[in-house]
């Protein structure tokens, strides 16, 4: 049987080994937690939640573990609200009663806005607060703030200075025997080295880092590095060891839509399949990414879209390659996030391009000129020079490939043009070579039919006005009203047989010729002077009087009686007669016919009276 005193000094030792095991429960349940948050967060968030209140007891480096634990697993698990209980639990556990106690309150502050993505900006206060960081002398603070200046690098783009902090803060967390941390900050390394193109190096870094890991159990990181792994088989172009290593991984860790990696591993397949041009593959795995509505994918998604959108592009389906990037730049704009921006403008030049919209193409390229031009951030001009080299340089090689083949194909058109140009000025030469022999031959028809008229109206023989048309003239005269007294006289050769009969028919034709022409002298403009057949000739002249008329018709007859015969051949004179008559009443005209027999009932005189006179 146990005595009283025995019994109490079990009772002491049993508390005392109980207080014990407490007392060291917290460091450690602190690293295993650590331990899972890297292999099952929302189990290590519900552990650090179960322990909120022993915390309080805890030392003040228990109490920073658990804050920084808490906030690193509601960061991996997009936990809104248990980030906000970490940051009020933060505030009552480091009341901030000491400067130091405030430093590490606002990193806690930074690593809340940086979790929320709100850490644009965030280098800027982190580089002015090294100061009073380092005043603290503080190791643990000190590497904190390393970190977190480190993302903020990471995130600016800033890399040179990345690397300098990434080694120095690696060696910081190795010293404070933070492995998990330690770890963390060498994926960062291995990444940084991707970035400067160390595939060697990050090859190397990724194998120690990767035994670490195994070492530490820390699944989650684990495949990360995997994933790591296979982006590097992708850059030694040996993208399908890549798809293989990535869809092993998925099996192997039994990778579900929940599950943390989910989304990168998804995302990374469809990255690969978007750059070896298996265009279907990238939209189906971007697809499935979409599909999962977890907020604790928005990054992935918004990157998913913007994955779709160029596969779209690549496929030629342009409305939905459209839909996704504007859904991407509503998103991008919302977050200022300017490398989006750059990226949703380059797809768009592309979606431009295929869809030959010139003006779109020149407007966003512009766009993205000024983007990068006016883009200006809190970390000033190094970032913003490296920026618009970067883009300008890339993009100048875009316009440049664009006005090339732009260039061609406008080329291509303008042969096009020029050749239906050339055809349709060979139609519009022979049109207007057509039209142009069109046009002479209706002149040539119109001169024809002059002519013609001429001709039916001509005398053969003398050129004179003949019979018909001297008759159609004479009847119009005689209808028209004139105040000058009209003469209508008939003209006959005299014996003129026997100037055919002596000198032959051909001298005759002269003669007639020769009176012809001796008639011109006493004619005027208006007169019609006509042949009327033979020998006979009919003249109708228009002057003040009638004695004037006879007047003329004695002149026209002494000329033909002048008329030099002996260029004819001929020995004897010629001569003619005259028969003429008068309109003398203009209101009471008679007809043509009438006055014609009137004229020649006085020829007929004129040739019984003895020929080569005038008689009316
Ligand atoms: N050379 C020539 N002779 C013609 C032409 N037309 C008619 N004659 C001739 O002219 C002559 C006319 O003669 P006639 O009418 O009989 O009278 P004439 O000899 O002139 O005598 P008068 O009239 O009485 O003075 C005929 O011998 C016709 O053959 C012609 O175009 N050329």
């Amino acid at each position: 049987m146990l005595d009283f005193t025995q019994l109490f000094k079990i009772i002491i030792i049993f508390l005392l080994i109980s207080l014990n095991v407490n007392a060291k429960s917290i460091t450690e349940t602190l690293t295993e937690i650590e331990s899972l948050t890297r292999n099952d967060s929302l189990t290590a968030q519900a552990q650090l939640n179960t322990i909120l209140l022993s915390i309080n007891n805890a030392s003040y480096v228990e109490k920073l573990r658990w804050i920084q634990l808490s906030l690193f697993a509601s960061a991996v698990n997009s936990d809104k609200k248990y980030l906000d209980l970490t940051m009020s639990t933060a505030r009552n556990l480091l009341q901030k009663k000491s400067q130091l106690n405030s430093s590490w309150l606002l990193l806690f502050q930074f690593e809340k806005e940086q979790i929320l993505r709100e850490k644009l900006g965030l280098l800027a206060p982190l580089q002015a607060i090294s100061q009073q960081i380092s005043i603290h002398e503080n190791l643990r603070l000190s590497a904190y703030f390393n970190r977190l200046l480190l993302f903020a690098y990471i995130d600016e783009a800033i890399f040179d200075l990345a690397f300098d902090t990434a080694f120095k803060n690696i060696q910081q967390w190795q010293q404070l025997k933070e492995p998990y941390l330690a770890l963390e900050i060498a994926v960062e390394i291995i990444e940084l080295q991707l970035i400067s193109q160390d595939i060697e190096g990050a090859n190397r870094t990724l194998q120690q880092a990767k035994t670490q890991a195994k070492q530490l159990n820390a699944k989650n990181t684990l495949i990360s590095l995997n994933e790591i792994e296979s982006r590097i088989l992708f850059i030694q172009q040996k993208p399908h060891e890549a798809i293989k290593k990535l869809k092993y991984l998925l099996e192997k860790y039994k990778i579900k839509k929940n599950d943390v990696n989910y989304p990168s591993i998804i995302y990374e397949l469809s990255f690969i399949y978007y750059q070896i041009g298996q265009y279907d593959q990238a939209i189906q795995y971007a697809e499935i990414l979409l599909s999962n509505s977890d907020p604790a994918i928005e990054n992935s998604s918004i990157a998913a879209k913007m994955l779709l959108a160029k596969s779209l592009v690549e496929i030629g389906d342009l409305t939905r390659a459209k839909k996704f990037i504007t859904e991407a730049k509503q998103i991008f704009t919302l977050k200022n996030d300017h490398f989006g921006l750059f990226e949703v403008d380059k797809t768009n030049i592309d979606i431009l391009y295929k869809s030959k919209d010139i003006n779109g193409l020149y407007k966003s390229a512009k766009s993205l000129v000024n983007r990068v031009i006016n883009f200006k951030d809190n970390q000033g001009e190094q970032r913003t020079k490296r920026a618009n080299t970067i883009v300008q340089v890339d993009n100048q090689n875009k316009v440049i490939d664009i006005l090339a083949k732009d260039n061609t194909k406008q080329q291509k058109e303008l042969s096009v043009t020029k050749k239906s140009v050339q055809e349709q000025n060979t139609y519009l030469t022979l049109l207007v070579l057509f039209c142009l022999s069109l046009s002479i031959l209706f002149i040539w028809l119109l001169f024809l039919l002059r002519k013609i008229r001429v001709l039916a109206n001509t005398d053969v023989l003398t050129g004179i006005t003949n019979r018909r048309h001297g008759l159609e003239l004479a009847e119009k005269r005689l209808n028209k009203k004139t105040q000058s007294t009209l003469c209508i006289a008939i003209m006959d050769l005299d014996e003129f047989k026997s100037v055919n009969d002596t000198y032959g028919h051909d001298i005759g034709d002269k003669v007639i010729q020769l009176a012809v022409s001796q008639s011109q002298v006493a004619l005027n403009e208006d007169d019609i002077f006509c042949r009327m057949g033979g020998e006979e000739f009919m003249y109708i002249l228009s002057d003040i009087d009638q004695i004037k008329t006879i007047q003329r018709l004695n002149k026209i007859r002494e000329s033909i009686f002048q008329s030099d015969t002996h260029s004819l051949g001929i020995n004897r004179q010629i001569s003619a007669s005259f028969g003429a008559t008068h309109v003398s009443d203009p209101q009471n005209k008679k007809s043509l016919t009438d006055y014609m027999i009137e004229a020649d009932i006085a020829l007929y005189k004129a040739k019984n009276n003895g020929r080569n006179q005038v008689q009316s």
